[in-house]
């Protein structure tokens, strides 16, 4: 298989789809690597290591789309990647689709076979490929939101911890799974005043044996939240529905109802957010206010870090590339079975039946189209 890895161009990203140890593994599973020039620049990697790991190096995107059949990349295609999509390619990237009809248009038309990260779920109903990445936007959301707390940044100028004698600032974190659980080990580590809100009871009874009463667990349903968020100084929202849009559980009555200052993150905000206010932000502008209420929806937040997330991702992706790329996506499909619900649009048509239904798009069962 010819496999390329194209640099990223969404804004501050600085990931890459393939680190030089991937790329060496993949020449000798016998592929063929074609890697854009100073793809991996934002991670320290230089053309000469992945000339090294023995991949040929090409000078644009357009370049390794033309070479390559399969394109192993980190964020989801922006409109100059979509045009050099053609039917031929395998596609192997984070997508979020349920909140982008554009781009999943834009995929529907190119023919291509294109494969979600965040839509490989397992019988255990974990994300592989999303975990990593929502540890590190999960332990970022913490951080950032202890920053954004700051006066001179717009925050309402409580530290986080407090000091003896004062409150610690209250931490609301709506989603118990991955990037929840990670953002709560911050908040907890920094001193923070925790509660932790979640369908899942059982997440909620793992959390409370593991801090005890250093944490409030808390059911999720709109009276809950209300009462939680709206005297928080931070909440942090995590929750995932997998493949399809956030619930809105934070609403714009919810946020008039905040003191100003208050900090919001919301992680969930790739999946279009769980907050009614969110609209996604980049890392050059990634704040702005609603009702004096500070919003951070980085949808890329991992990409700030991206030496961490780019080892981090790998360590995950590289199994079913190596599948995908050496054998036909069905026998890659019928090694690992989890694969067949990563796959969300093949020649033409949407598979994938959460994302139609939220873009009202048509669906296509995929069993009709692979018959
Ligand atoms: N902005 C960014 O850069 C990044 C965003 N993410 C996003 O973060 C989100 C969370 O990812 P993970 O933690 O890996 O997912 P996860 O599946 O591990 O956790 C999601 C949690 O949300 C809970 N949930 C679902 N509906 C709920 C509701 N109504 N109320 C309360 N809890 C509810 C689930 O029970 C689950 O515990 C995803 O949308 C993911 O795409 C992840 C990484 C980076
Ligand atoms: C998961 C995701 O959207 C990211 O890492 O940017
Ligand atoms: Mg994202």
């Amino acid at each position: 298989m010819k496999i390329g890895v194209p640099k990223e161009i969404k804004n501050n990203e600085n990931r890459v789809g393939l680190i030089p140890a991937s790329v060496a593994q993949l020449v000798a599973d016998g592929h063929q690597l074609f890697v854009e020039t100073k793809a991996g620049i934002g991670v320290g990697i230089s053309d000469e290591d992945y000339i090294k790991a023995g991949a040929k190096i090409l000078d644009s995107l357009e370049d390794v789309f033309e070479a390559a059949d399969m394109i192993i990349k980190v964020k989801e295609p922006q409109p100059r990647e979509i045009a050099c999509l053609k039917p031929h390619h395998l596609l192997y990237t984070y997508l979020h689709l349920a909140a982008d009809k554009p781009q999943t248009e834009g995929l529907m038309a190119s023919g291509a076979t294109c494969i979600a990260y965040e839509t490989i779920v397992l019988e255990d109903k974990s994300i592989p490929l999303l975990a990593p990445m929502s540890e590190v936007a999960g332990r970022m959301a913490t951080q950032m939101g202890a920053f954004y707390l700051q006066e001179n940044q717009g925050g309402k100028g409580v530290l986080i911890g407090g000091v003896p004698g004062t409150k610690r600032a209250k931490c609301v974190i709506i989603g118990a799974g991955v990037a929840g659980q990670n953002a709560l080990q911050m908040a907890v580590g920094l001193g923070a005043d925790c509660t932790i809100i979640d369908l899942d009871i059982h997440k909620l009874r793992y959390l409370d044996d593991i801090y005890g009463n250093k944490i409030k667990t808390i059911y999720s349903n709109s009276h809950n939240i209300e009462e939680a968020v709206v005297n928080a100084d931070l909440v942090i929202g995590t929750v995932l529905v997998p493949g399809a849009k956030a619930p809105k559980l934070v609403t714009r009555e919810h946020i008039k109802k905040m003191q100003p200052g208050t900090v919001l993150v919301d992680v969930a905000i790739d999946q279009g957010g769980c907050f009614e206010t969110s609209k996604a932000t980049t890392h050059t502008e990634p704040i702005f206010f609603v009702d004096d209420v500070l919003h951070y929806c980085v949808a890329n937040m991992p990409g700030a870090f991206a030496r961490t997330s780019t080892y981090a991702l790998n360590n995950a992706t590289l199994k079913y590339a190596r599948a995908l790329a050496g054998m036909d996506i069905h026998k890659a499909c019928k090694k690992y079975p989890e694969l067949i619900n990563g796959i969300n649009v093949i020649d033409g048509k949407l598979v994938y039946e959460q994302v139609a239904k939220d873009l009202d798009l048509h669906y296509t069962p995929l069993e009709d189209v692979c018959k």
